[in-house]
């Protein structure tokens, strides 16, 4: 097959002769000079090849093309610098090649698109494609239209698109209608719309493998569908953690080639039932009370999260809770260990192996996956009560432009295991610190009132008569506990220190005394604050306090293939200053 594959002759750029060859993996080209030496090699994967035109094309904002004979056009991924986001923006190259004939041009053209359809198995020739008109700032159909369509007409991708006209239209038309044509399915707006497609694709997937979902105990099966994410929202948390930019036209390229990037997602669920399923932030505390206060402000846009974040750190609350966790194994990973998952994680390409490799005996994966909730394995949970300014369950860094590493920087995408953040109650400029190290690569976990476990499972109650006790006076700015009064012991905070059948309690414990009002705050703290805060689930608000959470392993999978880490890529290759592509010297 390869060897078929294999073509090689002189083309001309303009009026510059190059030596062309296409190998099985790659397509490059390197300019011959007049004395017949090689110049530098310009070597693009044929992974990453989006297209081949006959004639001389340009794709503005529509298609150019000049019909000449003897020329073909190649398009493919150029890499570029993100301006300071963590990944690479991805542009799209174009070479216009002259042959010294039709035939050659003919025979060009159809090796490379045997060459694309031989190395992009998984590249989408059908999607059905989302757009919420009213997310972030309202610019999805505008992004869809004028960047992304021309992009997927030029590789060949047919799409059925739906603008939406009311929440859940996306996740009910997943649940209900005929899916039998799509490759996948194609979000165009924020992580709440992320959010309904994630829903109904696991949904559709459970109800025809006639899975019960309400059953924490079950082993889902993966989507069969891959699910794409074309930014347009607010925060776009998932795509800026699974893609490193947020940025239309890298995330409509990764969607083109195929890429494929497995997620954990984590099941929520409440009496026996099943509430939601989350990705990045399930959080309760601080996060579900600025979700709950941004939902007041949803007119400002995204500039409502930055307002309400502000009104409720000035609200200094914090809140009473009782969590058991289901420890990972620490021997694979640690969320303090200060790696990061970067595209083609060996954490995550182990937990691969781990999570199917008894896929084809439902028997063992049964056993190896069920039983962490049987009976006999509670004495594995730790439990911690005492009161917390915030407690999140992140499956992923949950990096975003406002915290450019994330909630937790070394979680991973897809090693089956979530990362538990738990904020005790603390002094307000103490948390305002936690808060800031989220902005920075200053280590949030590094505080005495911090510490981080990574889970397979959650469990979260208030304490009894909480959740219908009503409200209780908050203290502004001047309230919290000191460390004395807490009683840290600042070697057992963080994550390692893992315990069998461990009940801690910590922070003001049960009791709920009224803290001072701060004066100049009494606007705010003179109100009165829930007794319990509400669980904020990837930006939706839960109608629960008490909650079982489980995580599973690469349950969906995104076209896209983790953040690319730029200093490797560029060390490997050697660059001039306009293209990105692999340019090697010879
Ligand atoms: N036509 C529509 N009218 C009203 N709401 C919609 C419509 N289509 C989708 N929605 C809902 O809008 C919510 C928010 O959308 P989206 O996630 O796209 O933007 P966002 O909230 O601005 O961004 P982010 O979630 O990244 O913060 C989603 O939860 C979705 O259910
Ligand atoms: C003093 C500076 C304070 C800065 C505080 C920065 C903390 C930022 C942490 C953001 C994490 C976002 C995680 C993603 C959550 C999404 O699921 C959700 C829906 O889009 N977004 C929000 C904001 O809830
Ligand atoms: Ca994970």
């Amino acid at each position: 097959m390869e060897t078929d594959l294999r073509l090689e002759s002189s083309l001309w750029i303009g009026n510059r002769r190059y030596r062309a060859v296409l190998t099985g993996w790659y397509f490059n080209w390197t300019e011959v000079d007049k004395k017949n030496r090689d110049k530098k090699t310009i070597a693009v994967p044929v992974a990453e090849v989006v297209g081949v035109e006959e004639g001389r094309v340009e794709i503005l904002l529509q298609k150019l093309v000049e019909d000449t004979d003897k020329d073909f056009t190649v398009f493919y991924v150029k890499r570029s610098n993100s301006g300071g986001s963590s990944g690479l923006l991805w542009r799209l190259g174009r070479t216009q090649f002259s042959c010294p004939s039709r035939v050659l041009r003919d025979q060009w053209t159809k090796h490379l698109r045997t060459a694309l359809k031989t190395h992009g198995p998984l590249r989408p020739h059908r999607l059905l494609v989302f757009i919420n008109p009213f997310g972030g700032k309202r610019k999805a159909r505008k992004i869809f239209h004028s960047v992304v369509a021309p992009l997927f007409e030029l590789a060949g991708i047919s799409s059925h698109v739906i603008v939406t006209e009311r929440a859940n239209q996306a996740r009910d038309h997943l649940l209900k209608k005929d899916l039998t044509d799509f490759d996948g399915v194609v979000c165009v707006g924020g992580d709440g719309m992320f959010s309904e497609v994630l829903h109904g694709l696991i949904g559709r997937t459970q109800q025809e493998a006639g899975l019960c979902e309400n059953d924490p105990t079950v082993t889902l099966h993966p989507c069969p569908l891959h699910i794409g994410i074309i930014p347009a929202g607010s925060t776009d948390c998932v795509c800026y953690a699974t893609v490193g930019v947020i940025d239309p036209v890298t995330s409509a390229l990764h969607i083109i080639i195929g890429d494929s990037q497995p997620l954990d997602v984590c099941s929520v669920h409440h009496a026996s039932s099943l509430v939601s399923y989350s990705v990045s932030l399930l959080g309760y505390g601080f996060y579900g009370d600025v979700l709950a206060e941004s939902e007041k402000h949803r007119w400002m846009g995204p500039l409502r999260y930055e307002y309400s974040g502000t009104m409720v750190y000035l609200s200094n609350r914090s809140y009473a809770g009782i969590v058991q966790y289901l420890p990972a194994d620490p021997l694979l990973s640690s969320p303090r260990d200060k790696t990061r998952c970067l595209s083609g994680c060996s954490v995550c390409s182990r937990s691969t192996d781990r999570l199917f490799s008894h896929s084809s005996d439902s028997g063992s994966l049964y056993s190896s996956q069920f039983s962490q909730f049987s009976s006999d394995s509670e004495g594995d949970w730790v439990s911690v009560e005492g009161r917390f300014k915030c407690v999140s369950l992140t499956c992923m860094s949950s990096s975003c432009p406002r915290s450019p590493l994330g909630l937790s920087p070394s979680a991973h995408l897809a090693d089956g295991t979530g990362d538990l953040i738990l904020v005790w109650d603390t002094h307000p400029l103490g948390f305002l610190k936690f808060l800031y190290r989220h902005t920075s690569t200053q280590d949030q976990f590094d505080l005495p009132f911090v510490e981080v476990h990574r889970v397979k499972a959650v469990r979260f109650s208030a304490p009894s008569g909480k959740e219908e006790e009503g409200y209780e006076e908050i203290g502004g700015l001047s309230g919290g506990i000191d460390e004395e009064e807490r009683g840290y012991d600042e070697t057992e905070s963080s994550s390692g220190s893992q315990q069998h059948l461990t009940e801690r309690v910590r922070g003001r414990e049960m009791t709920n005394e009224p803290k001072t009002p701060s004066p100049f705050l009494c606007g705010l703290c003179c109100s009165k604050t829930p007794a319990a805060s509400v669980w904020n689930c990837d930006g939706e608000i839960l109608p629960f306090t008490e909650i079982l959470c489980r995580i599973h392993g690469q349950l969906v999978r995104l076209y896209a293939r983790g953040i690319e880490d730029g200093a490797a890529v560029h060390s490997s290759e050697e660059s001039d200053k306009s293209e990105r592509t692999c340019i090697l010297h010879k």
